[in-house]
């Protein structure tokens, strides 16, 4: 939504508004943490989590309309949208809550990996025609599972 946009400052904020049951609350928190990851890797952005007031990426669960013109469409369909980085809405993610998300197994769609490519657009990337990409619009989980992982598993070990 409205790509193109750029984040002034390097230092960005989060917080994570509420949870999915299909999770426990550590398991939601650490998806969303290696997602940061995988792009403060590769950006000079920096990611701090908060616990109240408003932050840059503001990131929720919500199912049919939840409060922007962009009502989700039950289960599979969109899985979750973001916005370019602005003021308010911008840079927030929202997450479909009629979508089955998993940790780590492969029944339903895997946060970490739907959340790296939601913040892709958070941070005003647009869409990839590379299958490949993190960035491609369509969920091929095991492919970019392995590839995020084996990156945000080197991220840990060098720093
Ligand atoms: C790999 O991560 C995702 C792939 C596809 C989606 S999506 O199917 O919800 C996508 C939304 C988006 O591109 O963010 C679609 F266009 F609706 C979200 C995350
Ligand atoms: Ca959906
Ligand atoms: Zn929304
Ligand atoms: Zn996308």
């Amino acid at each position: 939504f409205g790509e193109g946009l750029k984040w002034k400052t390097n230092e960005l904020t989060y917080r994570i508004e509420n949870y999915t049951p299909d999770m426990t609350a550590a398991e939601v928190d650490d998806s969303i943490e290696k997602a940061l990851q995988v792009w403060a890797r590769v950006t000079p952005l920096r990611f701090t989590r908060i616990y109240s007031g408003t932050a840059d990426i503001m990131i929720s669960f919500g199912a049919g309309s939840h409060g922007d013109f962009y009502p989700f469409d039950g289960p599979d369909g969109t899985l979750a949208h973001a916005f370019a980085p602005s003021a308010g809405i911008g840079g927030d993610a929202h997450f479909d809550e009629d979508e089955n998300f998993t940790f780590r197994s492969t029944n339903g769609y895997v946060l970490f990996l739907v959340a790296a490519h939601e913040f892709g657009h958070s941070l005003g990337l647009s869409h990839s025609s590379d299958p490949g990409a993190l960035m491609y619009p369509m969920y091929n989980s095991q492919e970019l599972l392995e590839k995020l992982l084996q990156l945000s598993s080197t991220g840990v070990c060098n720093t």
